[in-house]
């Protein structure tokens, strides 16, 4: 590695918010440039720095900067720079030059020690004086505590993150626990912890990494969708990870329950159930106002009947009893769940429904768990329907556990009824949320299909709300109406959820199959529909119209050979568009892109054709798909715009955040249509080639669906019935309540 060794002359760009500068500095070997991630530097400094030269093609040789270490200058000349360069704020040029012809190479000294002397400075006050000592000192303590944490091998990035958090208790909580990082410090995991806690020397038997790691353990599990994992899972996978017998990991799980950061209780079939004690609460909580919700309004007013008879004749419809049972219920319940597949006719329900509350003159707020599933419901019902987090005012959240709403019980939601669609898609976390925000007295309506595959955050709302049907009101829609029965799409997808195969040879005009007996020859059907016969025939643009979607991430059909082999196809290398390499991954501009990880804090514009702000936020979502417009590699920055238009600057340092998005794996697809989609199916574990896999997957599509494989693929996935539990308990405590009520 090389080293650089010199003054700062001048700081010719710095990005504000990831630090990413270019630097002018004078070396014993003339000046040179500079550029890295440099927080807290100021004209004058020295700095000590490792790292490479490159050649830019425009700018010339740089030094990239990987690590360093800067030196408060000891030159009185280069005093007076860094202290008039705006490096202490409230010192101008000027002033600098009087401080230090002032005090001299004592400067320094005077400034941390006896900053009342400044005030002797012609035009400082006292109070000036204890401003400019208190900067000092921060600035100080700062650079000593980033030489301290890179020492330990951390990121500048997270060295300013950690110490932000904890200021002058950095080194404190760094050598005493460096475990607590992983709770406080966003994008700091257990095993970066672990690593700084081995090179601090902490031993490996300390209870601080048994408990750290047993939280991690949990917190992994949600991410897999469980709220809870029993004892067993939890000690299995504890005594594997940290090497720990079954004393130490009692003695943790002791002390974390003492602390209420975790809870254990016993389940019907489950002995001991161990929660993060967030999840746990959220659980409860969600039970009680569930309870609440449905018992908190009385009957209607008016017929609905009446209503229904005069509906249907105004608008030529005839309901399908279970859809009239769902009008009359959403009159009379506090809590309603209307589920049924696609072309059911819940779309043409929840209609009705808002008509007649509107007649009533009963506000009605529309939501859905994602962006693309509100746009759609917007679209359906004609009125507007938000995100779930738009509806709650979302405004800050470094993680879904730290998402803060401004709608909560202090400031509830005003609307007499909510209906919220795509239920099956809201986990624990957003739901706890919304019911936290819904006063009681209003009504709740949840719409989805319970066939779908389950949210991707932890646990399984709507199947455990159905799971309580004895308890709550629930109108299944069955009927598959005369519309959707010309859709094979539809048909297919209603087979398949019944278990049956559908006919694949049959000739359709939405639904194709094109058997292909390996992978190379699918991959090749595929990347040729893609590229050239799908846009022409379906008369839509290949990046925009058109979704591959498949089961795995890895192998030749997994999403990131996929990905690799349709970006060569559809946005090959050119000279005019530039790239930037992250994680393995290669964007290019033009490239069609997801964020994979909700994130509250990014924020985003939406620009007219003249170039003018429209409007602004924050937020992007799991699953939002956009395109690379361009890449700026002298500000580290990427620049997306999303399907809904919305533009958003990626810093260099947030591109784990997103993925290529020419295909997909159907997880991530949850909630978001397309007007085509091609599925590659092929043999694979049965883990990830399931029944409601494929469903889910199919019924993705507005417009066609093609299905390139082998046909014994398509029969096995429909075999494979097998859902994948998750360990949640709100039926559970729904049901506790249930019985507690009875009781009373
Ligand atoms: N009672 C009815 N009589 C006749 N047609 C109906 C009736 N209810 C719904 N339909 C028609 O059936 C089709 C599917 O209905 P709708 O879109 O409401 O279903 P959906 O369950 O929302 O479907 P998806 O989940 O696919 O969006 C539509 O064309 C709709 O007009």
């Amino acid at each position: 590695m090389e080293t650089l060794d010199g003054i700062v002359e001048d700081i010719i760009y710095r990005n504000e918010e990831n630090g990413y500068c270019v630097l002018s500095v004078s070396t014993e070997a003339g000046e040179k440039t500079a550029v890295g991630c440099v927080f807290n530097i100021a004209v004058g400094e020295e700095i000590h720095a490792r790292g490479h030269t490159s050649t830019h093609l425009v700018y010339g040789d740089q030094f990239n900067i990987q690590d360093y270490h800067c030196a408060i200058p000891q030159e009185l000349k280069a005093m007076e720079r860094y202290l008039g360069s705006g490096a202490v704020k409230g010192i101008g040029p000027a002033m600098a030059a009087k401080i230090v012809e002032m005090f001299g190479e004592d400067t320094f000294r005077v400034l941390e020690e006896e900053p009342e002397l400044l005030e002797r400075v012609k035009g400082i006050s006292l109070k000036k004086a204890q401003a400019i000592a208190a900067i000092f000192y921060e600035q100080r303590t700062m650079r000593q505590a980033m030489i301290f944490l890179q020492e330990y091998g951390i990121s500048v990035n997270y060295a300013l993150k950690i110490y932000q958090e904890y200021r002058e208790k950095t080194y404190e909580v760094v050598k005493n626990n460096p475990y607590q990082l992983a709770e406080d410090v966003h994008g700091i995991g257990f095993k970066m912890a672990d690593s700084i806690a081995e090179q601090v020397g902490i031993p490996k038997e300390s209870v601080h990494r048994t408990m750290a790691g047993m939280l991690y353990l949990l917190h992994q599990a949600t991410l897999d969708g469980h709220v809870y994992l029993s004892r067993e899972e939890l000690f299995r996978s504890a005594g594997a990870l940290l090497q720990a017998d079954g004393t130490q990991l009692e003695s943790a799980l002791i002390r974390l329950k003492l602390q209420n950061r975790i809870v254990s209780v016993s389940l019907p079939g489950v002995e001991e159930a161990v929660y993060l004690g967030v999840y746990h609460a959220m659980e409860q909580g969600a039970a009680l106002k569930l309870h609440e919700v449905a018992h908190g309004v009385g009957t209607g007013r008016g017929d609905s009947q009446e209503w229904i008879t005069r509906f249907e004749k105004e608008e030529g419809i005839e309901f399908d009893p279970s859809q009239k049972e769902a009008i009359v219920k959403a009159q009379t319940c506090g809590l309603l769940v209307i589920t049924g597949g696609p072309g059911t006719g819940k779309t043409t329900t929840i209609n009705a429904i808002i008509r007649l509350f509107e007649e009533q003159d009963l506000t009605v707020a529309l939501a859905a768990p994602t962006g693309r599933a509100a746009k759609r419901m917007t679209e359906a019902t004609g009125r507007e329907a938000k995100t779930i987090h738009r509806l709650l005012e979302i405004t800050f959240g470094k993680d879904e556990l730290h998402q803060r709403f401004e709608r909560n019980e202090e400031y509830p939601l005003e609307c007499d009824v909510l209906i919220v669609d795509e239920s099956s898609m809201m986990d624990l976390t957003i739901f706890h949320h919304l019911l936290k925000a819904i006063p009681v007295g209003t009504r709740l309506i949840l719409v989805g299909d319970k066939d779908q595959l389950p949210s991707v955050g932890a646990g399984n709302v709507l199947g455990d709300i159905l799971a309580c049907r004895d308890i709550f009101d629930v109108v299944v829609l069955q009927k598959i109406f005369r519309q959707a029965m010309e859709s094979d799409i539809i048909m297919n997808a209603h087979k398949i959820n019944h278990g049956e195969v559908p006919d694949l040879r049959r000739n359709s005009k939405d639904f194709f199959f094109i058997r292909r007996s390996n992978p190379t020859r699918i991959l090749e059907e595929l990347t040729s529909l893609v590229k050239t016969r799908l846009p022409k025939f379906a008369g839509c643009d290949s990046l925009e119209g058109i979704q591959v979607l498949t089961p795995m991430r890895k192998g030749i059909l997994g999403v990131e050979n996929l990905n690799v082999v349709l970006q060569a196809a559809l946005n090959p290398p050119a000279k005019d568009k530039r790239e930037k390499e992250c994680r393995g991954i290669r964007f290019r501009e033009g490239d069609k892109v997801m964020q994979v990880k909700n994130n509250y804090n990014l924020s985003w514009t939406v620009m007219n054709d003249l170039n003018f702000k429209i409007d602004e936020g924050t937020g992007v979502f799991n699953g939002d798909i956009g395109t690379i417009l361009s890449i700026n590699t002298y500000t580290e920055t990427l620049k997306i715009r999303f399907d809904d238009q919305r533009q958003v600057n990626y810093e260099f340092s947030g591109l784990d955040e997103l993925e290529l998005a020419y295909a997909t794996t159907i997880h991530k697809a949850q909630g978001s249509e397309y007007k085509v989609v091609v599925i590659p199916l092929f043999k694979g574990p049965p883990m990830l080639l399931s029944r409601n896999l494929l469903y889910t997957a199919i019924t993705r599509a507005r417009q066609y669906v093609v299905i390139v494989g082998t046909e014994e693929t398509v029969v096995e996935m429909i075999a494979n019935n097998r859902e994948v539990r998750r360990n949640t308990s709100l039926s559970e405590q729904i049901r506790r309540l249930a019985i507690g009520e009875r009781g009373a």
